[in-house]
């Protein structure tokens, strides 16, 4: 895979996955555009969630698009993908190039402040199959993205990203590693992530 070019692909992850990032991936230009675009664009939605028997808000607002005929799930909540709109095939199309993946869906989030966030996880949804690729796009202000061992949580690793960056995971990092972006007292931005998906 050489499509990235001149940018230095490194593990972000010292074992067990793979976690690429690429700064600067659209110009800051293109990412100002797509930023506003999505703002509003898309149909975003505070939806709840089942955590621990207790319905709860999520704290921040989200989106699902993609092919038609099938839903998506996680945490108990069932989505059913809004068509694919302008915006979103271009931002698709330059991420399947990149990642030499078809996408057949994107979860975006949008974190209004530091204190929209997403706890920890892993995007390891059976429909997703075995070791998915997940291309994660962002836009507005940096946020920390936070990388801890599942089976060790003391292992963490962290990256920042930045505006019009594009994070590629892949291999076993779903298995073996969870994700999070943790509120922030210093973050009073908005923030758009994009995490384009494969489901079967
Ligand atoms: O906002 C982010 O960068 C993370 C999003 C994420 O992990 C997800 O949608 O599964
Ligand atoms: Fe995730």
């Amino acid at each position: 895979m050489d499509l990235f070019g001149d940018f230095e692909r490194k593990n972000i992850l010292p074992e067990k996955g793979e976690a690429y990032y690429y700064q600067n991936f659209f110009s800051p230009a293109q990412s100002d555009l797509y930023l506003k675009r999505l703002i509003e664009e898309i149909s975003w939605k505070q939806e709840p969630i089942w955590m621990f028997g207790k319905q709860v808000m999520q704290p921040r607002l989200t989106a699902f698009y993609g092919n038609p005929g099938v839903n998506y799930g996680y945490s108990g909540i069932q989505m059913k993908p809004y068509p694919w709109n302008e915006v979103l095939l271009e931002i698709k199309n330059d991420i399947n190039k990149a990642s030499q993946t078809q996408f057949t869906h994107v979860l975006l989030n949008y974190y209004r402040d530091g204190q929209d966030s997403m706890g920890w996880h892993r995007d390891n949804e059976p429909e997703l199959g075995l070791n998915p690729a997940i291309g994660s796009v962002s836009f507005g202000a940096s946020r920390i993205f936070q990388f801890r061992l599942y089976h060790d949580k003391t292992v963490k690793r962290e990256v920042l990203l930045e505006h019009g960056s594009f994070l590629l995971m892949a291999g076993e990092t779903q298995h073996y590693w969870e994700h999070q972006i943790p509120k922030s007292k210093k973050v009073y931005g908005p923030r758009i992530n994009l995490t384009f998906r494969r489901i079967q």
